[in-house]
Order: C-alpha cells, then structure tokens, then sequence
C-alpha cells in the first residue's frame, strides 16, 4: 500500500479497517464470566476489550510492544519560540541513541523495542509565519516517514517525537482545526517566560491566519513539522495494520487531531496514555473524546507518557487473558 500526495494518504485513511466485532463480542462475554464482580475492574476491563477487539482474538497477549521516536526541526525557532536552542533536537537523537533520554527508561520499563527517526534535521521546516512549513511533496515524506516505521509485527505502538519549537507548532495545528485564539492553545513547552509565551501567541495567531482555512491534512503540512507529520503517518500505518496505538501529549494528539478531522473515527484504535501539564492538552483531548489513562503532570514529550501506559495498558490485558471464569475455577455466582 502506498501514497504518493495527500488525497491518496486521506484515501487510505479512509479505507482503513475497522475492529474486529467477533472477537469484541466474544472478549465481552469472557469478561463478563471471569471471577469477579462484574464491571470491578473498572477501566481496565474496557482496555482489555478495546484491545482485543483491535487485535482480533479474545484472549490476547501484549508481547511485543514499539516505540517509535520521530524528530524534525522547525523554523520557527527562530523567532524564540522554546527556551531551548534548536540545536538540542539533534544532541537529543543522539542521546536516545545512546540510550540516556527519559523514554529509553520507559520503553525498556515496558518491554518495548525503541527506533529512533530523525528527519532532515539539517533542514530545518519553513518558518510558517512566512510560508506552509512543509510542501506537500515534505509532508507526504515525513508521512512515508512514520508509515514505513511501523513494525508490522508490533503489537502495540507509540509514537513519540523530538523537535525543538514543536509545541508552538502543536498549538498552531490546534487552533486551526479547532477554533478559538491562539492563547487558548499556546503554553510554556520547555519552559519559556512571560515573553517567550507572548512570542508563541503571536506566531501562533500569524500561522493560523495564514494557513487556518486548509483542510485538516493541509494544516498538517503548513503548521506542523517532519516529526509531527512522521507521528500521523505512524498512526495510520498502525490502523491498517490493527496496532491499537498510545497517544502522547499535546504535540502527538495534535499530530492525530489533523487525522480525526480529517476522517472521524481514524483514531479509534487509540487511547489518550495520559494528560500532560502541557495548559491545552486537556482541550485537545476533550475535542478527541479521549479519556487520559495516567496524569503524573510530565511534560516531556518523547513518547514518556504513553511509554509509562504500556505496562498499564499490558496488566488490563493480562486479566483479560489469564483469569479464571466462575466455571473454571468452581467459584459461586451470585
Ligand atoms: C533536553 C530536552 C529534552 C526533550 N525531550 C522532549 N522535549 C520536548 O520539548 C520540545 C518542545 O518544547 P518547545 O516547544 O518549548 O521547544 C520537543 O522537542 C519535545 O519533544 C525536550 C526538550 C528538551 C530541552
Ligand atoms: O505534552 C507534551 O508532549 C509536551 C509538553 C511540553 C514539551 N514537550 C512535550
């Protein structure tokens, strides 16, 4: 399967498979016979269902999960937009190549495998105050970028990104599919001051008022950035290949945000792995009817939150899987 331009990615999306109904079907009666009060495992009995049904068997097993890391640069920074120099997206891929970054910890935590995706880090993205970031030809790049990441024996994918200015990028993309004023969408990222915040409103507002009328894969090319494009390209693969998906913070939600406006529903095979402290990810996640799994108040990025959800994400399906019915362990019912 390929595309070539954006309609072709849109046709894709469009086309994707749905869950499997049976086996849905058949993993809601398991659960509802397993040797516990019904419903008294909360959340975690609809994770356990959710997965199965993307998996297509009742009785799965989380045994391979990935973590894909995508990281791009961003024109932008040179209006100053984060408190950190953009030569960090850089000096970061090598650290997760050396395996010194906090998501390096997580994925290893969760049993994950790691890649690491930088993209023409060299070449920075058009500063989309002034012009799209990317051509369409760059973003269906970036796109084939994280669709071609996919390990297509995953079992459960991550997507995580690096790249210095993104979540002034992040909010932009935000803002356009989902309304409002730049301040509503634009937050402190790395940290940045009164000053800095003041600078990311304003380059948001100039971004949304040149490229804010595209449609929602358009914005994703003139508001967004290699990683951020690489992310939904992920995404997507992992749609067709039925790898339920953990969504990140504010720069991977707005990255499948331009997806869901895109085609509703392109995102049911994903759950929200927690809400960051980043201000607009609680909006963002609301606009997705995404209910976070953890909120541990990170603002990392990398994939970190959804990396930490795994094992999480794994216990839920283990209990699934492994208990016992009423009948085979000769409990009473009610
Ligand atoms: C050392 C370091 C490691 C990071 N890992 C993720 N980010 C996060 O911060 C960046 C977004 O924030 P802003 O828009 O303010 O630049 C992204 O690279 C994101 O992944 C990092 C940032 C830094 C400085
Ligand atoms: O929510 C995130 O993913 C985030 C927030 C701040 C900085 N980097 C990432």
């Amino acid at each position: 399967m390929a595309f070539s331009d954006l309609a072709g990615f849109e046709a894709l999306l469009k086309a994707a498979p749905g869950p499997d109904l049976e086996a849905k079907a058949e993993a809601e009666a398991r659960n509802a016979q397993l040797t516990k009060p019904a419903g008294s495992l909360g959340r975690l009995e609809e994770i356990g269902i959710w997965y199965a049904s993307w998996r297509g068997a009742a009785r799965p097993k989380v045994t391979r999960p990935q973590v894909a890391i995508f990281a791009g640069n961003h024109g932008v920074t040179a209006r100053g937009v984060s408190a950190f120099p953009a030569e960090v997206t850089v000096q970061m891929v090598a650290n997760f190549e050396h395996g010194g970054a906090a998501i390096n910890q997580l994925a290893r935590n969760a049993g994950a495998v790691m890649s690491i995706h930088p993209i023409e880090l060299d070449r920075p993205t058009a500063d989309f105050t002034e012009a799209p970031a990317m051509s369409e030809a760059e973003c269906v790049a970036a796109l084939k970028v994280g669709w071609d990441a996919v390990d297509p024996q995953a079992d459960l994918l991550v997507v995580g990104e690096m790249g210095i200015g993104n979540t002034t990028s992040a909010a932009a993309i935000a803002n356009a599919l989902f309304g409002g004023t730049a301040a509503d969408w634009v937050g402190r990222g790395t940290g940045v001051d009164d000053a800095g915040l003041k600078i990311k409103e304003e380059v948001c507002a100039a971004g949304v008022a040149l490229h804010g009328d595209k449609t929602p894969l358009e914005i994703l090319a003139a508001l967004g950035g290699r990683e951020v494009a690489a992310m939904a390209g992920g995404i997507a693969r992992a749609r067709h290949l039925r790898i339920p998906v953990v969504l990140d913070g504010f720069i991977c939600c707005a990255a499948a945000a331009t997806l869901e406006r895109a085609v509703p529903g392109a995102l049911d095979h994903c759950l929200a792995g927690h809400v960051s402290a980043e201000v607009a990810h609680p909006a963002v996640l609301r606009a997705l009817v995404k209910e976070p799994l953890l909120s541990m108040r990170m603002r990392l990025g990398e994939g970190s939150g959804a990396g930490l959800a795994i094992p999480l994400i794994r216990a839920a399906v283990e209990c699934l899987s492994g208990m016992a019915t009423f009948a085979e362990a000769g409990v009473s019912g009610k």
